[in-house]
């Protein structure tokens, strides 16, 4: 119908694919990657969902198969983010006519190398924590806008935090507090690149595998402080900011950071009537409700007339 507009994509979820290296040489260690990736193409398909006419249509069966296929292609171990750029502009590629954009989700399963008798193992991995994600989405000239993140990086510290001053109301109970548990399940996302195109802060990371390593390491110390004394938190707000700003002043070519920081209670314990005394030593945890507490922190966008 004439007065009607139709917005659209198609892909495939959650493709897993387990990527082996082995060892070039006998004794060399075994490579591992086990990702999950999600395809979703803009194309030029229109007449598939009004006619029926299905000539234009990549099969999402084929964009399966095409996870198989490039992560064969992809001869040496590569970061989550190289596999996603790849797979992306595959399609772009394949289909100039057809397809005018890609967006790849990706996440990682954290396999880790074992250590035995405190050595590396060479073949042995098993499973951590936290899981890398990516997000790349692929225009029709190629560029490749990527966003890098860890989900559910679980911390806790057992003192140096505390929740005062906050507004109250009638319905208000929660007691002031200069010593709590602070516990979250982190997720974070990371904007820097883009591949050609105008964009204030382009270089790509030398190594994503780095940057990933390094910005986890830089949220958590942020988080905790250091080893001894660390660090007092007023807030989860307060702390996800300073989070967010040492992620900005380490690496530069890091334009905008999200933080989602649930604030997972743990209720001390206290029973006053059965004659046990509690002192913050018996904690009651819990996963609902939670405070939910998320954030962006950007670059201003440098000005021109400025310069
Ligand atoms: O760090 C906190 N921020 C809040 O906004 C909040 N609200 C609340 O009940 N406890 C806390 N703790």
């Amino acid at each position: 119908m004439a007065d009607l507009e139709l917005e659209h994509q198609h892909g495939k979820a959650r493709v897993r694919v387990a990527r082996l290296w082995r060892g070039k040489r006998p004794g060399e260690a075994d490579y591992l990657a086990e990702w999950n990736v999600s395809i979703s193409l803009i194309s030029r398909v229109l007449a598939a969902f009004t006619d029926g006419d299905n000539s234009n249509i990549v099969a999402t069966d084929t964009m399966k198969n095409t996870v198989y296929a490039i992560a064969k292609e992809c001869t040496d171990p590569l970061s989550l983010e190289d596999f996603g750029v790849r797979l992306g502009r595959h399609f772009l590629t394949t289909y100039p006519k057809i397809v005018t954009g890609a967006k790849v989700m990706l996440f990682e399963k954290p396999w880790e190398r074992a250590t035995v008798d405190g050595q590396p193992h060479n073949h042995g991995f098993k499973l951590g924590s936290e899981k890398h994600t990516v997000e790349v989405v692929v225009n029709s000239d190629g560029d490749a806008k990527v966003t890098s993140g860890v989900s559910e990086l679980s911390l806790l510290k057992t003192t140096q935090s505390g929740f005062e001053g906050f507004l109250r109301d009638k319905y208000t109970l929660l007691p002031e507090t200069r010593e709590r548990m602070l516990a979250s399940a982190i997720r974070a996302v990371w904007r820097c690149i883009c591949y050609g195109g105008l964009c204030s802060y382009s270089s790509k990371p030398a190594d994503y595998q780095k940057t990933y390593r390094e910005v986890k390491d830089i949220l958590v110390s942020t988080f905790f402080g250091p080893p001894h004394e660390g660090i007092y938190s007023p807030s989860v707000q307060k702390t996800l900011y300073e989070m967010a700003q040492a992620v900005l002043s380490r690496f530069p070519e890091i334009e905008s950071v999200y933080l989602n920081m649930p604030n997972i209670h743990f209720l001390p314990v206290n029973m006053p009537t059965v004659g046990v005394k509690f002192g913050d030593d018996v904690f009651i945890p819990t996963d609902e409700p939670h405070g939910s507490i998320e954030a962006r922190l950007s670059r201003k966008p440098i000005l021109i007339s400025n310069l």
